[in-house]
């Protein structure tokens, strides 16, 4: 596990970006796994602004999204798709076609699920996964007690991520109550994985990630066993400086 820790987010997501950016010049053709929320945006503001000042580009990347809402129209403000669309891909030049989320409104919903995984295995899988944390150490929408061996499924949100999403809502109301999301198996087979860590609230999680043990009831802990997992977490994460030593 390699961890930097930077002074603030902007730092972090600078680190990101610049690690994305490194990949995409050794494999031009490399396939992203990318997350959402508040923790990214600042990386894929930094992959526009590299994209518009220096060119990189994303014709022959393929991306596949950690997870997506279950039951929200594609077009609602809130999917993740719309995220997507609003803070990456209607800002570089990645074919539509090489972008890749579960489909939350899909008829079965199951059969979305095996699909999905199928689609990023048959691809050639993930080089480099992209991640944030949940306060409860959840990553994409695993939440507590899913099981380590788990493929792409669907979740019922735990009421804590309902409400640290509901940010994003008219009202908690709004937040769906299920997600499709890639599974911890799923996450695991990336090639390279990069986790970032911001803020107080996240101090809990980063130093049950580097000092707890390895549990189901955490499930980012499962990531201690990936063999090339970058972990950028930023000064307000560290509750005192021994965390990281
Ligand atoms: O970056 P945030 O907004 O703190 O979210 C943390 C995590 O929670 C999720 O948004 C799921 O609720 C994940 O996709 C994300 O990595």
């Amino acid at each position: 596990m390699k961890i930097y820790v930077t002074k603030d987010k902007k730092e972090m997501n600078q680190k990101a970006a610049e690690i994305i950016l490194e990949r995409i010049q050794e494999k031009p053709d490399m396939t992203l796994g990318l997350a959402t929320g508040g923790t990214p945006e600042g990386t894929y503001d930094d992959l526009v602004n590299d994209h518009q000042q220096h060119g990189t580009s994303y014709q022959n990347i393929t991306t596949f999204n950690l997870d997506e809402y279950v039951g929200l129209p594609s077009d609602d403000p809130n999917s993740y798709l719309s995220y997507m669309r609003e803070h990456l891909f209607n800002h570089i030049d990645i074919p539509p076609e090489q972008t890749n989320l579960p489909n939350g409104t899909a008829e079965d919903l199951e059969a979305e699920c095996d699909e999905y995984e199928t689609r990023i295995h048959g691809h050639g899988g993930v080089d480099l996964q992209l991640l944030g944390i949940g306060e409860n150490g959840h990553i994409g929408f695993n939440e507590p007690g899913t099981s380590f061996g788990s493929k792409t499924h669907i979740v019922e949100l735990a009421e804590s991520t309902r409400e640290a999403n509901a940010r994003f809502f008219d009202s908690k109301d709004d937040v769906p109550t299920h997600a499709i999301t890639m599974g911890i198996q799923t996450i695991l087979k990336a090639k390279e994985i990069v986790l970032m860590i911001s803020g107080e609230r996240k101090q809990e999680a980063l130093l049950r990630l580097l000092h707890g043990g390895v549990s189901e009831d955490f499930p980012a802990s499962a990531l201690k066993e990936h063999p090339n997992l970058t972990v950028i977490a930023d000064e307000a994460a560290i509750e005192n400086k021994s965390v990281v030593d």
